[in-house]
């Protein structure tokens, strides 16, 4: 196999550290992964380059908080006046031997557990009430969750007992120069835009704790680099992509402008 990055086939993914080593080996060990880091900071695209670079099918889920175990599994479907059975994303996966990818799994009904505890030991199991199927996952499939700890409440974090089913990843935002890198390859802005961007993630970065919710993510580093790309004033682009994506209040918003204006000699 050719080294990752001269895979131009594959989603782009840059890795920080073991991590795509630590997917494969819990692939091919049929162990379940569970991915943790804030929003924006490539949970994602991590799981699309690694489902390429394995030739799995992949389903992604975005969970809520109406999501439920039938959305998962399937229900059954009136189809001109017949009942049909319509497979859910994870029976899918599991019928095809595919990787299911939760994101954001914490924010999903309770009873979605009852699905997933089974399919995530070494039972491998999905049990479909609904049809009276046993469903056994074959060697291929591998249930990948995501979830964002900094704004999960302490109800909506994770039991124990679903936690301690899965292997996990910690991510976080890639440092300096692999964040210009990524801003540099996902829109070929000039290099120098990539690294005033990575330095004022860093400036409001360091913010975070004081005043926002969330750091500034990748994601927002991506808009705004495509945004002045496209003929866009730095300050205004960083304002719209950046600090009125972060923040509603007219305070904490100036004080992040403060830095951005400093960043581009204003
Ligand atoms: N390591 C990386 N390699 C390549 N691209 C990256 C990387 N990290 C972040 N990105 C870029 O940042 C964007 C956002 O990442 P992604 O959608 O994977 O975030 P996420 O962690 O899944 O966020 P959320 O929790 O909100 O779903 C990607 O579309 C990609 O352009």
């Amino acid at each position: 196999m050719n080294a990752p990055e001269t895979r131009l086939d594959l989603p782009y993914y840059s890795p920080c550290g073991q991590e795509e080593a630590i997917f494969e080996s819990a692939w091919r060990n049929r162990l379940p992964l569970l991915i943790k880091g804030p929003t924006g900071c490539g949970k994602t695209r991590f799981v699309a380059h690694m489902a390429a670079r394995l030739g799995l099918p992949l389903y992604t889920v975005a969970c809520h908080d109406d999501l439920t175990a039938a959305d998962l599994v399937g229900r059954h479907l009136i189809v001109d006046g017949d009942t049909r059975w319509s497979d859910g994303p994870l029976t899918r996966a599991v019928r095809e031997g595919g990787i299911c990818y939760l994101d954001e799994v914490v924010e999903a009904r309770k009873d979605t557990t009852v699905v997933l505890h089974p399919l995530a030991d070494d039972r491998r199991i999905l049990p479909i009430d609904r049809t009276g199927e046993l469903l056994e996952a074959p060697p291929n499939f591998m249930l990948v969750v995501s979830y964002n700890p900094g704004y999960q409440n302490l109800l909506k974090g994770m039991k124990p007992s679903t936690r301690q089913r899965f292997v996990s990843l910690r991510f976080d935002f890639p440092e300096g120069e692999r964040e210009t890198a990524i801003l540099l390859r996902e829109t070929q802005c000039p290099a120098d835009l990539a690294r005033r961007l990575v330095g004022i993630a860093h400036g409001l970065r360091q913010l975070k704790d004081q005043d926002l919710e969330e750091a500034v993510s990748t994601r927002l580093l991506i808009y705004a680099a495509l945004l002045v790309r496209d003929g866009m004033d730095p300050v205004v682009a960083c304002r719209a992509a950046i600090v009125d994506s972060l923040t509603d209040d007219p305070e904490v918003a100036e004080a992040l402008m403060e830095v951005i204006s400093a960043t581009f000699g204003r």
